[in-house]
């Protein structure tokens, strides 16, 4: 593990715009790691995409989604966050990726691009073009061919593009990443598979200051277990009006 902490620095800011004024970050300082793999849980808006665009920054990757090396615009690569944060490394890396899905796209048209003067670049990502595979397709050529020694991950949902056995696929690059690569990961997810990988931590953004919690306590893995259990019962009480 490398990247120990995030400490938010909030001299002069306006705790009442964004990204100051979401309440994880408003509530919080720092953030420590104590694993090589730490989930962001929380409801939809909770601030996980903030935080990590803000490592992202500080990582020196290109916010909009890829590495160090992959500078290329988009409308929303800047990061206020970003800018009042600071990593603490121990030792410090440089290699890693930031995946956002939201954005991917434009990474794969990026990619487009280089391989007009060089043709080799998708050997990095499976022998051809990102927007010839399927969404999920492109993920794991990314997965199983830019991510390798050493390195720190960041990845936004990772999980919208891929089915789930797809899902179960990524624990196991993960764990062999980690395993025999040193790497860390910090994962924003909504997905109740990725959350159940062994010896990570997950810190819950819905609290203030952002807090572990323990997996079986999280509503991700509650209300998924509760519907795969009783579905009749929890369809039945979530259209009770529809048949009143
Ligand atoms: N560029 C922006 N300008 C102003 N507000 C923003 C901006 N980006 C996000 N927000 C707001 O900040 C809050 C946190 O957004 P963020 O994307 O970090 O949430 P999240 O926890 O990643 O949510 P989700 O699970 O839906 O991806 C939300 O209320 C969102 O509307």
């Amino acid at each position: 593990m490398s990247l120990r902490s995030v400490t938010i620095i909030k001299d002069k800011v306006n705790d009442r715009s964004y990204p100051f004024s979401i309440p994880s970050i408003k509530g919080s300082n720092s953030i420590t790691f104590t694993s090589e793999v730490t989930f962001f849980v929380g409801e939809n808006g909770s601030g996980k995409s903030t935080l990590l665009e803000a490592i992202a920054y500080q990582c020196g990757f290109n916010t909009a989604g890829g590495g160090r090396n992959n500078m290329y615009e988009i409308k929303s690569s800047n990061s206020t966050l970003g800018e009042h944060i600071r990593l603490s490394w121990l030792p410090k890396i440089n290699q890693g990726f930031f995946l956002r899905a939201e954005s991917f796209f434009h990474f794969a048209s990026y990619l487009d691009q280089l391989s007009v003067d060089s043709p080799d670049i998708f050997r990095s990502y499976g022998g051809k073009s990102l927007h010839e595979q399927s969404h999920g397709e492109a993920f794991f050529s990314l997965f199983n061919n830019r991510f390798g020694q050493k390195g720190i991950y960041l990845l936004d949902e990772p999980e919208a593009a891929l089915s789930p056995a797809r899902q179960l696929a990524l624990l196991r690059i993960i764990r062999q990443l980690v395993k025999e690569g040193n790497s860390q990961f910090i994962i924003a997810t909504h997905s109740p598979i990725l959350l159940g990988y062994p010896e990570s931590k997950i810190l819950n953004f819905d609290t203030t200051p952002v807090s572990e919690i323990e997996y079986e306590d999280t509503d991700h893995y509650q209300i998924m277990k509760g519907f795969l259990n009783r579905r009749d019962l929890y369809l039945k009480e979530l259209f009770k009006e529809d048949t009143e």
